[in-house]
């Protein structure tokens, strides 16, 4: 494994939050908060120091594109404004490998809450899948909250949010019964998309649970549509 004084943190909290994102929706504390089509939105309310910090699980089926596909377009940070709508400033910090960075993203400000960045790694990274022999591999991209030297610290100005965020891939071939080749309509990818986001300071708790109803439906919804469209016509990457 490379040798940067993030690695170990980046190994530890990318498996841990695979394990968190594929005990699914169990156990009732999950509270359906909005659904479209397929895609299923869990919350579960919960304050830190007065603060809603509530952790998000959402699940959803893609037809016609691969695990692979999908995390390699959440994590490269060429296309993000194409689908990152909330989005205002980003810029690559270190490149740490060709799968693993650091960023810092200025967002939109969102009424009522004042204007916030974000500074994190981000890994993706494909995990055989060692159970099911004939399922595909799972891919997982993740984003945590980090320090970095060349990131300004904000005194007085930009307040950070700090975040943990995944998405975890799994896909399934259908193959054709005539025997003929796998096309994108034999493909489907279950996604899981999990989020912990503490605003970093004080937002009113209605107003930011309404931006995150909001938001959240509208960004994996958008963000998986343009995975669907880039990936169309193109060869498959598995
Ligand atoms: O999955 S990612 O890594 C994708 C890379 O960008 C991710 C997702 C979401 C955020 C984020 C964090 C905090 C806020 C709030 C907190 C108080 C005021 C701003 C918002 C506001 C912009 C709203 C929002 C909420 C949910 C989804 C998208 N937009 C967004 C950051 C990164």
């Amino acid at each position: 494994a490379p040798a940067h004084p993030l690695w170990p943190e980046i190994e530890r909290v990318t498996l841990e939050q695979l394990q968190y994102a594929r005990l699914g929706v169990e156990g009732g504390v999950w509270q359906l908060f909005a659904e479209d089509g397929e895609m299923k939105m869990y919350k579960r309310e919960e304050e830190v120091d007065g603060l809603a910090v509530d952790p998000l699980k959402a699940v959803h089926t893609v037809k016609g594109v691969t695990g692979r596909e999908m995390t390699h377009y959440f994590f490269s940070p060429d296309v993000r404004f194409e689908w990152e709508t909330t989005l205002e400033q980003m810029k690559v910090l270190e490149t740490i490998a060709d799968d693993t960075l650091v960023i810092l993203q200025i967002h939109k400000r969102v009424w009522p809450a004042s204007q916030r960045d974000a500074l994190f790694w981000s890994h993706v990274r494909r995990v055989p899948n060692d159970t099911d022999r004939d399922a595909q591999d799972i891919w997982i991209a993740c984003n945590h909250s980090t320090e970095h030297h060349e990131a300004p610290s904000n005194e007085g100005k930009m307040v950070r949010v700090s975040l943990t965020v995944c998405l975890v891939c799994q896909t399934s071939i259908e193959p054709p019964s005539d025997g003929g080749p796998v096309t994108r309509d034999h493909l489907t990818c279950k996604i899981t998309y999990c989020s912990v986001v503490n605003p970093g300071g004080w937002v009113p708790t209605s107003a930011l649970r309404a931006v995150y109803k909001r938001e959240y439906p509208k960004f994996l919804k958008r963000f998986t549509q343009y995975v669907k469209d880039r990936c169309d016509k193109q060869p498959i990457l598995f």
